[in-house]
């Protein structure tokens, strides 16, 4: 009998191993498997290279669960060791500077347990004693016991074990019991080992007789050694591939498409990223892909490794060229990690533009699914951006597709403006922006739906990426200013019709919340309506940014700004001024000629004293001032008293602003009920 001390040189490591590495308790199963696993692929490397000649008889790893002995045992028949290896490779755990090293990665158990060979003594987290009774597969090899009971002191024996391989046989301690249970091994191995290489089987498979469940013969088998990654990629039908994705993630529609990766150089990397139907919420879809060592699972966090648009993609990535072992921060700057991210968002990019080029149509059919990944891809990855240029879609209102070039090349004639600028135009809703959209088609224009979440960022990275390009909204101006071709014509009515006309329709205007309206007399033509309601794009646009942008909130405290414009070409805006000129001319004449009168006054005022110093202006000069503009408010008041007067008991100048506000939603509540009285009675 041999008794000695873990050559480690803080004088007792397990204590702090247990301390720092709480959280991430049940890796030691994943650790212990692993162990079994690895030492089982040597034995049948040992064998296939004809360096060991016996039997290699049945290789399956077994953990069982011993709930009365409070042990769990992980039990292989691989290479075993002899007492001399044990030795070496589990009593010394030659490291110094120990606590520093667990200080600075104490977030990380992952960072100390592997990167050291910590590996098995991560069993001491859950044990309070560890036991591995081991026969080499050498001739003669005679089977060894080493026991250690958490202390740096362990002790090693002679003991009997008739097969080779080795028994690792934990102790769980009392505040560890739920490693007891068989539903939580159960869950652990089938989160850490489902796809390892070399058969596992936890327990025996049970069957129902006589209405109790009984233990059969049969192993049960836990993992699945050939996973479908590790498959050459034309062996596989699509069947196959969804099925596997089936397998991973039960609850999930068919996806889209998938990529087999496969790769050997300059680093090994193989896997199946899949393509989900995402729709909605970017966030409810993340953390899908499962990152695999060699079979074994590492993590479902794999931001840093995949560029952060292809987290929206589900599936599996395994490769041992990923040092898992370190810390996150380090991983985003390891140059390996990148050029894996930069492969990574390659291959996505060829499939897709292969998938585009073999058949379109499909391509087309999932393109509204799609899109939101490709919008994000190209927006976060200049990269991304240069190959999707070529396969990312555009769809017009009548639900036709064209790729950028395309449509480019379809709008370009009758689309640019007369400085030369391409005008691209948009509907965000086909129902709300109907009569905008109807309009603009009238004029021969097409209109593309971007209804998408990332709609908005994408066009403005467009308008920076395309040359002399604009994208508007159908709605965000008249028609004839969305895309100015020529000048506009100016509308005949003089400033006095215009202000009165506008006037009447502005003291009429409702209040809504959180809009705000201008009104401006146009020449829109006698065909046209004869008022409508404009959005400007930039505001527009500015707000729905600030929506998830920050450090723009500035502009999601403003309210939404509208023009009213009234058609000038229109018959009834034409009446309307008629009208009121019969009704209120007379009243106004006097006023509007004082008005005139004040603002002549008060402009050579304002000439005089700009010329003088402003010591030099008098008191009665600065009285002079305050009293010509009171005076000239005065007079307004007057004005818009008279005119709103005239405007409220005009049916029409409400149904038309009424009109204008159905049309764009904005007309709800007792404003819609008074529409509806009113349109009653006109009808009768
Ligand atoms: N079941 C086993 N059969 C044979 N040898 C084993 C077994 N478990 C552990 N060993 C030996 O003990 C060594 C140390 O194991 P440990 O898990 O601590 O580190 P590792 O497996 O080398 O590295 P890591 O776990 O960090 O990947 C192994 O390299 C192996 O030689």
């Amino acid at each position: 009998m041999q008794k000695g001390n873990i050559g480690v040189t803080t004088e007792n490591i397990f204590p702090v191993i247990k301390k720092f590495l709480y959280s991430d308790h049940e890796i030691f199963l994943r650790e212990m498997v692993s162990n079994a696993v690895d030492a089982t692929q040597k034995m049948k490397t040992l064998a296939e290279k004809g360096e060991f000649k016996g039997e290699l008889g049945d290789l399956t790893v077994h953990v069982n669960l011993d709930e009365k002995n409070k042990t769990l045992t992980i039990s292989d028949r691989g290479i075993g060791m002899t007492e001399e290896e044990i030795d070496k490779y589990i009593n010394q755990i030659a490291f110094s500077g120990v606590n520093d090293f667990l200080n600075k990665y104490k977030d990380n158990a992952n960072a100390i347990i592997g990167h050291f060979g910590l590996g098995f003594y991560s069993a001491f987290m859950v044990s309070d004693k560890v036991e591995i009774i081991t026969r080499s597969y050498k001739d003669g090899a005679k089977a060894v016991k080493w026991s250690c009971d958490g202390s740096p002191s362990f002790e090693i024996d002679e003991a009997e074990k008739a097969e080779r391989g080795s028994d690792i046989i934990l102790h769980i301690s009392d505040d560890c019991k739920e490693f007891l249970e068989k539903d939580r091994i159960q869950s652990l191995l089938n989160k850490y080992c489902k796809f390892m290489p070399v058969k596992i089987a936890f327990g025996k498979k049970t069957e129902w007789k006589d209405g109790k469940q009984v233990e059969t013969a049969e192993d049960n088998v836990i993992n699945d050694v050939e996973p479908l990654w590790t498959k050459t990629p034309s062996t596989l039908k699509d069947e196959d591939y969804k099925k596997f994705y089936h397998e991973l993630y039960p609850m999930q529609d068919d996806p889209l498409f998938w990529i087999h990766l496969n790769v050997d150089y300059p680093f090994n990397l193989t896997g199946i990223l899949y393509f989900p139907r995402i729709k909605s919420n970017i966030d409810l879809q993340r953390n899908k892909i499962q990152l695999y060592c060699n079979q074994v699972f590492v993590t479902d966090q794999v931001e840093g490794i995949v560029p952060d648009f292809l987290t929206l993609l589900h599936g599996v990535i395994d490769s041992p060229d990923i040092p898992l072992n370190v810390s996150r921060s380090y991983l985003q700057s390891d140059r390996d990690v990148k050029k894996i991210a930069t492969y990574i968002t390659k291959k996505v990019a060829d499939r897709l533009n292969s998938i585009f080029k073999e058949n379109r149509k499909e391509y087309e059919e999932k393109w509204d699914d799609l899109k939101l990944f490709i919008n994000y891809g190209m927006l976060s990855q200049e990269d991304f951006y240069d190959r999707a240029k070529d396969f990312a879609l555009f769809k017009d209102v009548d639900g036709k597709y064209f790729t950028l070039d395309e449509y480019k090349t379809l709008i370009k004639d009758n689309q640019t403006d007369k400085e030369g600028q391409l005008i691209y135009l948009y509907a965000t809703n086909k129902e709300d922006q109907y009569s905008y959209i109807e309009s603009a088609k009238d004029k021969g224009y097409s209109v593309l739906l971007l209804d998408g979440q990332l709609d908005v960022p994408t066009v403005s990275m467009f308008e920076q990426k395309f040359e002399k390009s604009r994208f508007m909204r159908v709605d965000s101006d008249i028609i004839d200013r969305l895309i100015v071709k020529e000048d506009i014509k100016k509308n005949e009515l003089d400033s006095d019709q215009t202000d009165n006309l506008s006037s009447a329709f502005r003291s009429q205007m409702p209040q809504i919340e959180k809009a705000e309206f201008s009104v401006e007399v146009q020449s829109l033509g006698e065909n046209a309506q004869p008022v409508i309601i404009t959005q400007s794009e930039y505001m527009r646009r500015m707000k729905d940014i600030s929506r998830y942008q920050s450090g723009m909130s500035f502009y999601a405290q403003m309210p939404d700004s509208y023009s009213l414009v009234l058609n000038s070409d229109h018959a009834l805006i034409k009446g309307i001024l008629d009208d009121e000129n019969a009704k209120c001319g007379e009243a106004l004449k006097p006023v509007i000629s004082e008005i005139k009168g004040q603002q002549a006054r008060l402009s050579a005022l304002h000439q005089s004293q700009s010329k003088k110093k402003p010591e030099e202006i008098t008191q009665e000069e600065k009285d002079d001032l305050a009293n010509t503009e009171k005076a000239l408010n005065e007079q307004r008041d007057k004005k818009k008293q008279i005119i709103s007067d005239y405007a409220k008991d005009n049916k029409i100048v409400h149904q038309l602003i009424d009109l204008a506000l159905l049309q764009n939603g904005m007309l709800k509540g007792s404003a819609l009920d008074a529409f509806i009285k009113r349109s009653v009675a006109l009808i009768k």
